[in-house]
């Protein structure tokens, strides 16, 4: 199966700076994919060159089938109502389910006859997120769909989200800050750091494949972690004479070492603090 969303060496440069470098990822169809990395780190240049808002400087992005994309500041008019906007929507799109769009916003208890500028942050999310799924796309792409929404909002809308995917075939890839929002929707992450990826695989394998290791600091002094061999050393750090690494691989281990599997949230941490440390699969035929 093609996958949904595919960039080879993918370059993009606002002027001068580059905002991605160098960025090969694959993500399948049917994933929902969690984009993380720190302000600037290039996630909402990634999804604007998916969905063909600029142009790449060098290498490719390519995506499968109709997209979504609903942007950061979510564009809706906001003097319109709710039944106004929807009719725009059904004007402005060959491939639109009214009665789908109808039927969420009434089970969500959004009135209709609303101005959408009188909408909760969380509602006015759920607006733009029924707006995007009424296209019926096979890519939706949302950039911080959560972003400005209570504890509560963020949960309705990742239900939203999980709801369609699980009704239909649709590929997610959303971007947040807020990893422990996307633990239990996303089953792909993509960790992106100053421009460069560094992350991109499937979240379980991710978790399986890596090992927070916890003993005496003078143990993560030798070659690779110390007592650790077989394994490469993502980010380690100390306190006192106690270290804590994250490593990736099957390492034969010093039984000195207390081992447990990493939470997402550790996971991306530790990808974070060593921007030079990266998982990636090795992609066939595209320059990195
Ligand atoms: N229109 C623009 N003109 C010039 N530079 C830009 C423009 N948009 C983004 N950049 C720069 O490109 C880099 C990546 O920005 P981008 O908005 O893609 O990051 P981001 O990961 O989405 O950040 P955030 O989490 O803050 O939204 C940053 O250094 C940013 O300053």
């Amino acid at each position: 199966m093609r996958p949904a969303l595919e960039a080879a060496g993918l370059g993009v440069r606002y002027r001068r700076s580059w905002a991605l470098r160098g960025c090969s990822l694959s993500v399948p169809a049917g994933r929902v994919a969690a984009l993380v990395g720190p302000n600037g780190a290039g996630k909402t240049t990634l999804m604007h060159a998916a969905v063909g808002l600029l142009r790449p400087a060098l290498g490719s992005v390519r995506v499968q089938g109709e997209v979504a994309f609903v942007a950061q500041d979510k564009p809706l008019y906001e003097s319109f109502t709710v039944a106004e906007t929807l009719v725009f929507g059904r004007r402005m799109n060959n491939r639109w389910d009214d009665q789908a769009a109808l039927d969420r916003l009434s089970a969500l208890g959004i009135p209709l006859d609303r101005k959408v500028g009188r909408l909760s942050g969380g509602q006015q999310a759920q607006v733009a997120l029924t707006l995007a799924l009424a296209r019926q796309p096979d890519l939706l792409v949302l950039d911080e769909p959560l972003a400005n929404l209570d504890p509560l909002a963020r949960h309705d809308v990742m239900r939203t989200i999980m709801a369609e995917v699980a009704a239909r075939e649709l590929t997610v890839l959303l971007s947040s800050h807020v990893v422990s929002d996307l633990e239990e929707t996303c089953d792909w992450l993509v960790v992106l750091n100053g421009g460069r990826l560094q992350v991109s695989g499937d979240i379980e394998d991710l978790l399986e494949g890596h090992l927070v290791l916890a003993g005496p600091a003078e143990l993560a002094d030798g070659p690779a972690g110390g007592g650790s061999s077989g394994a490469a050393v993502v980010s380690a750090s100390r306190t006192g004479r106690q270290a804590v690494l994250v490593v990736r691989g099957t390492p034969v281990l010093d039984p000195r070492w207390q081992a447990r599997r990493p939470g997402l949230d550790e996971l991306v941490m530790a990808y974070l603090r060593s921007p030079e440390s990266a998982a990636l699969p090795a992609l066939a035929g595209v320059g990195a």
